[in-house]
């Protein structure tokens, strides 16, 4: 069984956590606590292949230039970057947090980061304050997979997302010789308790 490690990054109130819960329930829930750093797990089934997900989801801390956390970064093989279509500073924070990514990987990561882009709410298009050109150009200059979602009312997009970014990474861990760093016996959950001493979740 292989473990695939993603983690979800993104602004205050970006949708990151409905992002999260339609691609492993299909459904859309309105309101979440924002409080509590969380740790999902699902097994799941790509090309023929059995994989135990696990997705952390931190709980967002005030201010946008907040610096992302280092176990995370560490600890994830993936990252799935969300922003607001119509908040410019979700836009923004979502590029700051794509060069911090690539900068924390620079020494150790020879291929490229396994990172999805995620314009959310594109439902809110009539207040939209981010082009999807924009978007777009982002993720090509940092080599990301790149989709407009609607967290609100489609399932589907956000479930190949998913799916690409995770054979990316499944990619991406076939050509890693030495595997992963933080392998089995160092698993997020411990990671998380040394850090914030909050929960984990499974769905
Ligand atoms: N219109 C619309 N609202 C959305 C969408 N996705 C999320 N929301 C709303 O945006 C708000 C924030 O969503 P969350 O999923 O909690 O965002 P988050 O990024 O996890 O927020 P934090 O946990 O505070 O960092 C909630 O009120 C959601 O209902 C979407 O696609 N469209």
């Amino acid at each position: 069984m292989n473990d695939i490690k993603l983690a979800l990054l993104g602004s205050e109130g970006a949708g990151k956590s409905a992002v999260l819960v339609r691609f492993l329930t299909k459904r859309f829930i309105g309101e979440y606590a924002s409080n509590t750093n969380s740790l999902y797990q699902k097994r799941l089934s790509i090309d023929g292949r059995q994989l135990n997900l696990e997705v952390f989801d931190p709980c967002s801390q005030s201010g946008e230039s907040r610096c992302i956390l280092e176990e995370p970064l560490d600890w994830a093989d993936g990252f799935v970057v969300v922003y607001t279509i119509s908040d410019r500073t979700s836009f923004l924070n979502a590029k700051n947090i794509l060069a911090q990514i690539k900068e924390s990987r620079r020494e150790t990561c020879k291929g490229e980061v396994p990172i999805c882009l995620v314009g959310n709410k594109q439902d809110l298009c009539h207040s939209r304050q981010v082009s999807e050109e924009e978007g777009r150009s982002l993720a090509q200059e940092n080599k990301c997979i790149f989709q407009e979602v609607s967290a609100a009312e489609n399932y589907l997009e956000i479930s190949n997302l998913f799916t690409k970014l995770i054979r990316h990474v499944m990619e991406q861990l076939k050509h890693r010789g030495d595997r992963r760093r933080y392998s089995g016996s160092k698993s997020m959950a411990k990671l998380i308790n040394n850090v914030f001493g909050k929960r984990r979740q499974s769905v």
